[in-house]
């Protein structure tokens, strides 16, 4: 069944001289429980791309439909809900606050959707487990190694109980074995039934893929279904 469909997307940033086409007129069907693997040069649009589909940003024009449905006809609180509750996000630079431990950055995203305290904490500590971490719940981000503070985002994406996790370049800032246990946690929630849509231009990854979209200068030049 197709979860995210875009048709004829474009995206253009500043004006006349300045002007910069970034996406030039994409078509991508993404179906329920697809890992799917965006592949290109640096600057090619990728990461322009997924934050579109991941409705935190907007084309200039064409159309991102979400379970048939066009984005553009969904309210501000219908698009928030699909981020904060449908989707959850893993940057490159992991984006963890450093002010709050690792299992208080867990529990942000279920503050935010107002769940009880007891059921924040109770979930984060699972979650921390989830992925290796519950002895390094207390700890803040920069206690931690990086790989471990992707896990505490892979552990916070999840922590709304996501239908889709849009990850940017996940392993971009990690050594082979950190990247390699991250993209086997990303393949353990594909296999749970999780859709998976990931930037990388780490071709070994390609193997972990349903489908893989190849850019270059802002279009789709290939896609390969495994
Ligand atoms: N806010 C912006 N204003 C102007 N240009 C932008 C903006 N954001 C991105 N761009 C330009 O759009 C192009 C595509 O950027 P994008 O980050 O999507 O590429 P990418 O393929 O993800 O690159 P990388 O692999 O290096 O992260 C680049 O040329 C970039 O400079």
């Amino acid at each position: 069944m197709t979860f995210i469909e875009v048709k004829n997307l474009w995206k253009i940033y500043g004006k006349g001289e300045a002007k910069t086409v970034v996406l030039k007129g994409l078509n991508l069907k993404i179906d329920k429980g697809e890992f799917v693997i965006i592949t290109g040069p640096s600057g090619c649009g990728k990461s322009t791309f997924l934050n579109i589909l991941g409705l935190l940003d907007v084309p200039n024009k064409g159309m991102v439909y979400i379970n048939g449905k066009k984005t553009t006809l969904m309210s501000e609180n219908e698009r928030a809900i699909f981020r904060r509750k449908i989707s959850g996000f893993v940057f490159q630079q992991f984006h963890l606050i450093n002010t709050l431990t690792a299992l208080e950055n867990v529990e942000l995203p279920m503050m935010l959707n107002e769940m009880d305290k007891s059921y924040r904490i109770k979930r984060a500590k699972k979650l921390l487990k989830s992925v290796g971490l519950e002895k390094r719940a207390n700890h803040y981000p920069n206690q931690l190694s990086g790989g471990q503070m992707q896990r505490v985002a892979i552990a916070r994406a999840l922590a709304n109980k996501p239908k889709i996790i849009f990850a940017d370049e996940p392993t971009g800032n990690l050594d082979s074995k950190s990247g390699n246990q991250v993209m086997n946690m990303l393949r353990e929630l594909h296999d749970n039934g999780i859709t998976i849509i990931m930037v990388t231009h780490e071709l070994e990854y390609t193997r972990y893929a349903t489908k893989v979209v190849k850019m270059k200068d802002g279009e789709i030049i290939d896609i390969v279904e495994h």
